[in-house]
């Protein structure tokens, strides 16, 4: 199976003042072409911090990260300009940040289109299906801004998965939505990855979130320290 992200010996800290922050202390993984993971953990425990370093928003202290790039092979991260970071990000990543950053003075099929258009990719049949099976095909014409959070939030998903990227980080992605809504769009999410063969790497703290995915990351004192399958939805 494709590898599309490892983590090797990662270390990550922040000051505070005088004092450091360990973060990430020695974490070690692998994700693979269609691997689903939970990522759960006490509050602060660094588990944003992760996610912001695959997404290179954020550049460890130490350690190697290989991501997938253009050609389906693993590269070394480390001598990544801003260009190499843009194109992996538009090429191969989707994400679902608690802030969905969607451009507010554009309707919902233009901030699907715009993130498509980034990587020279058009509107297609795929496209359609997401939006229908996220509830979204009635609401394409309505500018975002008028949409309540869940709705949002759905449109922030059909964004993420409009290009089949390869890997889609999730940073609770259901935590603007109620329970009921919550859980069909994690079906939806986990149905719609493994049409387009995406390996998900999720934050949450929601223990029915956890179990759609396939395996449980649990990252305390700065390392995964327990791993498990739960997939009681696969
Ligand atoms: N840019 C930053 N500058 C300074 N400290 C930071 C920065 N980003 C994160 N931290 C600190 O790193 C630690 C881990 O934060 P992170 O957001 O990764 O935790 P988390 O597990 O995602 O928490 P939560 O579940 O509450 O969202 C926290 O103590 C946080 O204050």
């Amino acid at each position: 199976m494709q590898t599309v992200v490892t983590l090797e010996n990662i270390h990550k800290g922040f000051k505070d003042g005088e004092a450091f922050h360990q973060v990430l202390n020695d974490v070690n993984l692998q994700l693979h072409q269609g691997q689903t993971v939970a990522l759960t953990g006490p509050s602060g425990s660094g588990k944003s911090t992760l996610l912001n370093i695959i997404a290179g928003f954020e550049i460890p202290d130490s350690g190697k990260l290989q991501l997938v790039n253009s050609r389906a092979d693993l590269t070394d991260t480390q001598q990544w300009q801003d260009k190499q970071w843009s194109v992996f990000r538009r090429r191969a990543l989707g994400v679902v940040f608690q802030q969905f950053n969607l451009l507010t003075p554009l309707n919902v099929k233009d901030n699907i289109a715009f993130s498509l258009s980034l990587d020279n990719h058009k509107w297609s049949s795929w496209c359609d299906e997401l939006c229908q099976q996220l509830g979204l095909t009635a609401l394409l014409n309505r500018h975002v801004e008028s949409l309540s959070g869940g709705q949002q939030q759905r449109v922030a998903i059909a964004r993420a998965l409009a290009h089949k990227p390869a890997l889609l980080l999730a940073d609770e992605p259901t935590g603007n939505l109620d329970e009921q809504a919550g859980m069909q769009v994690m079906s939806l999410l986990t149905r719609l990855a493994k049409q387009s063969n995406t390996c998900i790497l999720m934050v949450t703290h929601s223990e029915q979130c956890a179990e759609f995915m396939q395996t449980r990351w649990h990252l305390q004192q700065g390392q995964i320290v327990e791993t498990h399958s739960t997939a009681k939805h696969q």
